[in-house]
């Protein structure tokens, strides 16, 4: 435990207004995304236009989901893996999850309220859906930054095109106890770029690259970022997916969200050719996100150390 605390996560501010492609400032804060990408995979972003109350108000509305009673959480299907209701798991006890379907989407958002909600409940939907979309500007953000840093900026409308935004929401109940206890098993994100926030109950662990694990201790009103598998893949293992996983301890229950860019479905992710050379030979064949989503939840998937090495490893 001693050398949990120790390490800290790289802080970066997105707040400045004149932060804009093509200026000093962007420069700046790009080469510190990069940096901090290659080296942890993982930092923690200050980003104002997702205004306070907005994110206390987004979190009220999680928490209110999360009281409803089982029997109308789990009204939330899908036919995604891991993107309806997620719950109930003797591994997991503590965690529920559900996700939000293009949550930036104010009548997507909407549809699945009213599925909760029969009366309807459009402030849950406008919480939801307002804090995806503002939230969405720092993922875009962030990914502009690294396709320039590697110098693949041609690629940035195909890019951005390619995804939706998941929103996905968390619980996890407080285990009664001063143990530690498992909160969310460890695992790398699967998609692009996930940006996570929660109530003041920490518990998210981050791996490094050496295998040490640290606490994330996030500042009130900041962001986790942190990048996941299929753009590893993509940048052909320029920049580091890192292991995390969730610890809980004590009495309260710890919320949290990720906002999670996602590629489509029947979209092949590629690693440019600009990315793959003598010296970097291409880490993974073309492969359809959801095809690999289908792999990683069967048991072979599950087993494996790095789904994704095993499912389309060169
Ligand atoms: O609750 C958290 O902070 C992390 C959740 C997470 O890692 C995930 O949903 O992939
Ligand atoms: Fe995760």
């Amino acid at each position: 435990m001693g050398s949990m605390a120790e390490l800290m996560l790289p802080v970066i501010d997105f707040s400045s207004l004149r932060l804009k492609p093509g200026t000093a400032e962007w420069t700046a804060v790009r080469d510190e995304v990069k940096q901090a990408l290659e080296t942890c995979g993982c930092f923690e972003a200050r980003f104002k236009k997702v205004p306070v109350d907005l994110q206390e108000s987004m979190l009220g509305s999680v928490q209110e989901l999360f009281d409803l009673p089982l029997q109308t959480k789990l009204r939330n299907v899908s036919r995604k893996p891991y993107h309806g209701y997620v719950g109930q798991y003797p591994m997991v006890p503590l965690y529920e999850s559900m996700g939000i379907d293009d949550a930036d989407v104010y009548e997507k958002v909407d549809g699945l309220t009213t599925i909760l909600w029969p009366e309807g409940h459009p402030n849950f939907s406008k919480n939801i859906q307002s804090f995806s979309e503002k939230l969405s500007e720092l993922d875009k953000m962030i990914r502009r930054m690294i396709l320039e840093s590697l110098g693949v900026e041609k690629y940035l409308d195909e890019h951005m095109n390619s995804t939706n935004y998941l929103l996905r929401v968390m619980r996890y109940a407080g285990p009664q106890t001063t143990d530690t206890k498992l909160g969310l098993n460890s695992h790398t994100d699967k998609n692009i770029v996930t940006i996570l926030c929660q109530n003041e109950v920490d518990g998210l662990e981050v791996q490094t690259k050496d295998g040490e694990w640290f606490s994330a201790q996030p500042s009130p009103n900041s962001f986790i970022v942190m990048i996941g598998d299929s753009l590893y893949a993509w940048v052909n293992g320029r920049l580091h997916s890192p292991h995390h996983r969730v610890m809980m301890s004590g009495n309260k229950a710890r919320y949290s969200v990720g906002l999670f860019s996602i590629p489509k479905g029947g979209y092949m992710i590629k690693a440019p050719d600009e990315l793959v050379d003598e010296e970097r030979p291409l880490l993974f064949k073309p492969f359809d996100h959801v095809e690999f989503l289908g792999f990683y939840y069967t048991e072979a998937g599950q087993r494996a150390e790095s789904a994704l090495k095993t499912y389309c490893g060169v």
